[in-house]
C-alpha cells in the first residue's frame, strides 16, 4: 500500500491509500529534527490503535520543508524497504511541469495541489490553500501550474500582530459577528477575518480579469470553510486535495517508469 506524506511548514499529514480510498490519515507537527525511528514508532502505534494490519511498500512525499526529507527517506528505506518518490526531485515525473520563470523552485505542495485539482476538475482553476502561508495556484487548461500568489497565512497574520505589539494577545481566528470590535480580541479577529475575505475575493477577481477567462475556485486547508460561511468565495472545498494530488502523481509515475 501507498503511504502519502504531505509536509507543510506547520503540520505533516500521513495518509494510507489502498488504491481506491484513504484508509487512515494522521497529522503531526512538522519538526525537521524528528528521526526515522521516531516517525516509525508514532506511525506503528497509530496503526496498532486502529488495528490496521497493512504492508506499506510505496511512499510519496511532498515537503515544503527541505530538511525533513532526509529523515522521511530513511523511514521509507529502513521500515518500508522502498525508495520514496519525492515531488520536485528530477526522478519524480510530472504530467505537466510548472511553467514559471527559470530557476524558480515552486513549492511541491502547489504542484501537488495543481495535479489533484486538475484531475478532479479539469483546467482553468484557482486553487486556494490555507496553510502556514495562503497560496493561490493558477492551473492552465492543460493542467500545468503557471504561477500564483503567496500571502501570509491566517494564523501567521494573527501571530505577527501578537509578536510585534506588546499589548496584543495571542488570538484564535473565528468569524466575528460585527466588523467594529468593542474589545482588543474582537478588533484583531475582525481585522484578520474581514481583511482575509477581502484579500481572497480581490486576488481571485484580479486573477480572473488578468486571464480573461472563467475559472473555478477550489479551496483546501482546514480554515477554508470558516471563510466560505461568511462569503461565497469558492466553488468547491476539498479537504483532501493535496493527498489526492499525491496519489495522482504516484499513479502517473507508476504508469510511466
Ligand atoms: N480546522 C482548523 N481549524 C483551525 N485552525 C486550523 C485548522 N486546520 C488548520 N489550522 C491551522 O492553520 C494553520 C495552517 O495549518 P496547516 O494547513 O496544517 O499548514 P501547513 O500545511 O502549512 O503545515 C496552522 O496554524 C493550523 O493550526
Ligand atoms: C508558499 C509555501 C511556503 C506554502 O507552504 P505551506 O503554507 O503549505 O507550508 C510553499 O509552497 C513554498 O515554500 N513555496 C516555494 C516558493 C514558491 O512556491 O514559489
Ligand atoms: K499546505
Amino acid at each position: 500500500m501507498l503511504l502519502a506524506i504531505d509536509c507543510g511548514n506547520t503540520n505533516t499529514v500521513f495518509s494510507i491509500w489502498d488504491g481506491e480510498s484513504f484508509i487512515a490519515t494522521w497529522r503531526t507537527s512538522t519538526e525537521w529534527q524528528r528521526t526515522a525511528d521516531q516517525y516509525y514508532v508514532w506511525l506503528s502505534t497509530l496503526m496498532g490503535v486502529q488495528k490496521l494490519d497493512v504492508t506499506i511498500d510505496e511512499v510519496i512525499i511532498s515537503s515544503t520543508v527541505p530538511r525533513v526529507v532526509f529523515n522521511l527517506r530513511v523511514l521509507s528505506d529502513r521500515y518500508f524497504n522502498c525508495r520514496p518518490l519525492v515531488v520536485g526531485k528530477p526522478d519524480c515525473l510530472l504530467e505537466q511541469p510548472p511553467r514559471v520563470d527559470a530557476g524558480t523552485a515552486v513549492g511541491p505542495d502547489r504542484i501537488v495541489n495543481a495535479a489533484g485539482a486538475f484531475d478532479r476538475h479539469g483546467g482553468n482553476l484557482i486553487v486556494v490553500d490555507f496553510g502556514t502561508a495562503t497560496t493561490f495556484d493558477v492551473v492552465e487548461t492543460d493542467g500545468a501550474y503557471v504561477g500564483g500568489v503567496i500571502a501570509p497565512g491566517v494564523n501567521l497574520s494573527l501571530e505577527a500582530l501578537h509578536n510585534a505589539a506588546a499589548a496584543l494577545p495571542h488570538v484564535d481566528i473565528t468569524m466575528p459577528q460585527r466588523v467594529v470590535g468593542t474589545n482588543t480580541v474582537a478588533c484583531m479577529q475582525s481585522g484578520v477575518f474581514w481583511g482575509y475575505i477581502g484579500l481572497v475575493r480581490e486576488i481571485c477577481a484580479r486573477i480572473k480579469a488578468e486571464r480573461d477567462t472563467p475559472m473555478k475556485v477550489i479551496a483546501t486547508g482546514g480554515l477554508a470553510p470558516l471563510f466560505q460561511q461568511a462569503s461565497n468565495l469558492f466553488d468547491v472545498f476539498e479537504e483532501d486535495l493535496t493527498m489526492h494530488g499525491l496519489t495522482v502523481i504516484h499513479k502517473y509515475n507508476k504508469e510511466n517508469t
